[in-house]
């Protein structure tokens, strides 16, 4: 079948309204209409071509970022954008560039870390691009003293940086301060005195992460003027003397609370859009299975193909809706310091940290898992799928690798636990922690499958198996006469009761989303069922956890499984549905596989012929490499 869309038989089985859902995923009418006319302004706009990415040569490649960022630039001015359609624009590009690090760091660093006047001085110089900025923490070895390394924006364009480094005044070490340092002259762009500075190198994937510069940074006797160290929490006067604010040392690494929120959000994005793909194609794709001579069986309608699918579709949704949480929390913990209320702010770190952790690891498995739901095909850059997983796998590390993440939560729920004692009530996303002589010792009642469609049945399951493996570790970390030495041997449970942690907040935010007023015909129900498979299937992935705290028996674990198959079934006919509520286009996208009309076959057809080593029939190095081989073997067969 040519042309046409391949996917109208789907679209039909819909049993909720597509458009509602549309608004439900953007987060509101503004934010959908904002979304879908800034994606549609870059997917018409042939300067923002992006198929090309993988034959390009690192030069190519780096140049031609440069110049979509530049033309980008332009079109923000020329069109008047705001600051949110702009930061739309330069999201559907798709490109990673250092505007990602001066937007999404250098900016940030200086509103929360400077002080009214350097705000006045350097932010109006950075909106308008005047200077170029990146965020310099990460060492080549262990410590604060050696190399910068790795600072997306360094290796070749930035002129300035926020600097992580010790102070030290009359020979006493204050700790780790953030400083705007210049690096590159504003004429020139040539690196100033002392400075040495440029890319670290090639890095995993062919495109991919290679269109950002991430840099090497070394200093030399650089001085800094004392007004570039930013000054919020702690000044030192220009007689050299050092003081602190009234506020907590931690604002330093106030940023990293702010990037962490909106990488949770943009797993929803690329776990999404992976899931977009391996849907659609999933439909298109049939194979055997056929009775009676009737057309082969969609490989969706495979229960291994759903069981591996839908719980991702599931998790884009939840994480989604996380997301928009999250940004609430931040938001408020904001307010909340502006006005010396620094109260929640462990709670925001906690939960930036937690659930930074494990939405991205749960989305870099999810892109990996997409592209095996796409058999062969999945495995050509083509599909796209290869090129988001490069892209997207480095977020498992920066902003914080997610183990050691994992072990900031797991001090907060210690130390929670610990000041219940002292009668302190847990609030937030601890609250819970407030019952845990309940949680302890309450029996799950689930005596049939749909039980477990009970919101307070999945609830007290979570928060129970959370609770008591928070306290199991509280009380083996109590033997222990050194505390450190006791969490660095129980780092492993640690961990485990972190997640535990994090998984209840993603569950409970996606069941309190449908206590809300959802309007649109279906879409809530259809939430409701994706919310129960994401809490099925990760207590079915978990039930170890589960089994062995003793939260749920064997027969409800398996009761359990048996309502998460319904669900599936429930899943199916709108699965095709919920991938266009993502509301993607076909640019951003950037599969084949999982284009919007599902015509994928002539499309791979003609798609391969556009490969640089089809351009002739015989290829370079036949004359060289090939024709003397041939002629070789052919005396060896003579002999
Ligand atoms: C940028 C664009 C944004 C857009 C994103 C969407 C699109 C994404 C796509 C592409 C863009 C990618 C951009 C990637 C950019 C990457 C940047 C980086 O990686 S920057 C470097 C980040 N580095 C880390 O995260 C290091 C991890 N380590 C830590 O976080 C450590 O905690 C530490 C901050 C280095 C401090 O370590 P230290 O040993 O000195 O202290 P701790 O014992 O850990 O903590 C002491 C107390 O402080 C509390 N704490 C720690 N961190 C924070 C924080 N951030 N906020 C508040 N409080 C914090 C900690 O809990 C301890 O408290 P107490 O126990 O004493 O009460
Ligand atoms: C693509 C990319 C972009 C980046 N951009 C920036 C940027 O713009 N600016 C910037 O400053 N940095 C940036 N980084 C650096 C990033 O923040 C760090 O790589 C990250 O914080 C991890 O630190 P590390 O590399 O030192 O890993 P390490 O800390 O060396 O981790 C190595 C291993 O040790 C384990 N480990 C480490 N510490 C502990 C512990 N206490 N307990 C148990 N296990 C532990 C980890 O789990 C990991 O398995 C970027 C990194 C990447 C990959």
């Amino acid at each position: 079948m040519e042309g046409g869309d391949h996917l109208a038989h789907e679209r039909k089985k819909a049993q909720f309204d597509v458009e509602a859902m549309k608004i439900v995923w953007a987060g509101s009418r503004h934010a959908f209409e904002v979304s879908d006319r800034i994606s549609k302004l870059v997917a018409s706009d042939p300067a923002f071509r992006k198929d090309n990415r993988p034959m390009l040569s690192r030069k190519e490649l780096f140049k031609n970022t440069l110049r979509k960022a530049a033309y980008a630039w332009k079109r923000i001015i020329e069109l008047r954008l705001s600051e949110e359609e702009a930061s739309k624009l330069r999201f559907y590009v798709d490109e990673p560039a250092f505007t990602d690090l001066h937007w999404g760091m250098f900016l940030p660093a200086i509103k929360g870390q400077g002080t009214e006047e350097q705000q006045q001085k350097w932010l109006p110089l950075a909106y308008k691009m005047q200077i170029i900025g990146c965020y310099a923490q990460t060492e080549l070895g262990h410590g604060s003293n050696s190399s910068k390394w790795w600072p997306g924006g360094l290796g070749k364009i930035s002129t300035h940086a926020v600097v992580y480094a010790r102070l030290i005044t009359d020979g006493q070490d204050h700790g780790v301060h953030g400083f705007i340092v210049q690096l590159r002259s504003l004429d020139d762009h040539s690196p100033l005195p002392g400075i040495t500075v440029g890319d670290i190198g090639m890095k995993f994937g062919n495109g991919a992460y290679n269109t950002m510069d991430n840099g090497v940074l070394r200093f030399d006797h650089v001085r800094i003027p004392r007004d570039q160290m930013l000054m919020k929490v702690s000044q030192v006067s220009r007689e050299g003397k050092y003081s602190q604010s009234n506020v907590p040392r931690q604002l330093v690494y106030g940023t990293m609370v702010f990037v962490r929120q909106t990488i949770v959000a943009d797993a929803s994005c690329a776990l999404s859009r992976a899931v977009c793909i391996a849907t659609r194609y999933s439909a298109v794709r049939r194979q055997f299975g056929s009775q009676n001579g009737g057309p082969e069986t969609q490989v969706i309608d495979y229960k291994t193909q759903q069981s591996r699918l839908f719980p991702l579709l599931a998790s884009a949704y939840a994480f989604r809706f996380v997301g928009e949480w999250l940004k609430w929390l931040y938001t408020d913990v904001t307010q909340r310091l502006q006005a010396n209320d620094f109260s929640t702010l462990p709670e925001a770190h906690a939960c930036t940290a937690g659930l930074k952790s494990l939405t991205t690891a749960a989305t870099a498995d999810g892109i990996e898992e997409c592209r095996k739901l796409c058999g062969g095909h999945g495995y050509l850059c083509s599909s796209g799928l290869p090129e988001l997983f490069a892209v997207y796998v480095p977020a498992c590390t920066y902003e914080g690798d997610n183990t050691v993440l994992l072990l900031q939560v797991a001090r907060f729920l210690v130390k929670t636990l610990s000041q219940l004692g002292s009668g302190k009530q847990p609030v937030g996303t601890t609250a819970y922690m407030g019952q845990v002589e309940h949680l302890m010792q309450c029996h799950c009642n689930v005596q049939k499958a749909e039980d477990w469609l009970k919101p307070a049945v999945i609830l007290e399951a979570f928060e129970a198996r959370s609770a008591r493996m928070s306290v199991a570790c509280a009380k083996n970390l109590s033997k222990f006469t050194n505390p450190e030495e006791g969490f660095a041997e129980l780092s492993g449970d640690l961990v485990e009761a972190a997640i535990a942690h994090c998984q209840l907040i993603i569950v409970s935010k996606f069941i309190e989303k449908l206590q809300q007023d959802i309007p649109g015909k279906g879409v809530k129900q259809q939430l409701g069922v994706l919310c129960n498979i994401y809490a099925l299937f990760l207590l079915h992935k978990h039930q170890g956890d589960f089994l062995s705290t003793g939260c749920i028996t064997p027969k409800q674990a398996y009761l359990a499984n048996e309502q998460l198959r319904a669900l599936y079934s429930q899943a199916r006919p709108n699965a095709i549905a919920l991938v266009d509520a993502f509301n993607y286009t076909d640019h951003y996208l950037g599969s084949i596989l999982g284009c919007y009309d599902g015509n994928v076959y002539p499309k791979l057809y003609e798609a391969a012929w556009k490969d640089p080593l089809n351009d002739s029939v015989v290829p370079d190095g036949y004359r060289e490499y090939i024709w003397p081989m041939l002629k070789q073997q052919l005396r060896t067969a003579r002999l």
